[in-house]
């Protein structure tokens, strides 16, 4: 089978270095000609994970037709603001029956759409063959060979498999799941709790703090989550409360890391300007706040979160404001009046 990685940042790089472990021919599709020539000589990506050598069986270019022209699987790896120009480019030249695995972590900006929606509408001819890869995996982590669990997830079970045993190795365990809306959204959400952990920890706060983030974060993505139909315990899952932990405490998480300098008094656009790689919660956040008024829920760690990031509010009265809000259950009133508690 030939297997197309499309986007060479850290997440392309490794995906396509686990897949050419397992499968004779990859192709990873680089933007940047320069470092489609860089990465071919040294077989390593410098800009984007160093140290991790890829496998004779990843071939490398800048020629997009080239990679996707008899590939049967296609893997999008690209920041989600990318997704849908890629996906309208690949258009002309995928086959019909290609399974395409979007493998970003994101919402797009006034439309509010699930990635795998973008790619349905952009690969018409391919919408009942679209999956979404998405789980605790740090790239520099997967790089390593570090034991390493995900979820494949698929409307079709077919595919979920199908993509399922296509990554499958020793170190890299793939579970499938149905809920492709709960798994697309838990990747996309997180990642602005992550920027909330960052400026917990930014402000010196400890434990008690961050733990009491990632948890009411959890209660309202699901909440999100379930007014649009995604299934409640997905969020209890590797691509839920999973990646939450992942990305609220790792060393590697760009979006913890973007959270440490607003704590600092950095903009985003200060943050943004600073570095190539992409911190997927920043537009997330402004996507969620949208989605959030469309949807008549509350959610708010994110509202405060975008006030910070966008209405130049100080992220020492942004907890403020969350630590004195009206006070509440920790359960939704729906399940209390279940329990017909007095
Ligand atoms: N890094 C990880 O550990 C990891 C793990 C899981 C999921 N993801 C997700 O994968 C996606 C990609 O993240 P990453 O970490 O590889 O990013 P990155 O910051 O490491 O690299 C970004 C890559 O995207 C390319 N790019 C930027 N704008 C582009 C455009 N308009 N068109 C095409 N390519 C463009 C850059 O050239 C670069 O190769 C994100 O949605 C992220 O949330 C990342
Ligand atoms: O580095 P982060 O915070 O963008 O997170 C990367 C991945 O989504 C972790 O699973």
């Amino acid at each position: 089978m030939h297997i197309a990685v499309i986007g060479a940042g850290s997440w392309g790089t490794a995906l396509a270095s686990v897949l050419g472990q397992k499968h004779s021919s990859v192709m990873l599709w680089v933007r940047s000609g320069k470092l489609a020539e860089l990465i071919a000589s040294t077989r390593e990506n410098p800009d984007y994970l160093p140290g991790c050598k890829l496998p004779e069986a990843v071939q490398i270019t800048n020629d997009l037709a080239k990679a996707a022209i008899n590939a049967q699987l296609l893997v999008l790896a690209t920041p989600s603001h990318a997704i849908r120009e890629t996906a309208a480019k690949l258009s002309p030249l995928i086959q019909t029956n290609a399974v395409i695995v979007n493998a970003a972590k994101g919402l797009e900006l006034n439309t509010v759409k699930r990635m795998s929606e973008i790619i349905a509408e952009e690969l018409p001819v391919v919408a009942n063959n679209i999956a979404v890869l998405s789980g605790p995996n740090h790239a520099e982590e997967v790089a390593l060979r570090s034991p390493t669990a995900t979820v494949a997830a698929a409307e079709s079970r077919k595919i979920a498999e199908y993509v399922q045993e296509t990554f499958m190795l020793p170190f890299f365990r793939v579970y499938t799941n149905p809920d492709i809306v709960g798994i697309e959204l838990a990747g996309a959400l997180k990642n602005i709790i992550a920027l909330g952990a960052g400026i917990s920890e930014g402000l010196g706060f400890g434990d008690n703090a961050k733990s009491a983030l990632m948890t009411r974060g959890l209660a309202e993505i699901t909440r999100l989550g379930m007014a649009m139909g995604a299934n409640p315990l997905t969020f209890a899952g590797l691509a839920g409360i999973g990646d939450l932990i992942a990305t609220c405490t790792s060393k590697h998480s760009r979006n913890r890391r973007a959270g440490l300098l607003l704590a600092a008094g950095k903009t985003f656009e200060q943050i943004q300007d600073e570095t190539s790689m992409v911190v997927e919660g920043i537009r997330a956040t402004k996507a969620a706040n949208q989605l959030a008024t469309k949807y008549n829920i509350e959610m708010p760690i994110t509202e405060q979160i975008y006030q910070v990031l966008y209405q130049n509010k100080s992220p020492k009265d942004a907890v403020l404001d969350l630590m004195t809000r009206t006070k509440t259950n920790e359960v939704e009133e729906v399940a209390l009046n279940n329990l017909n508690w007095n």
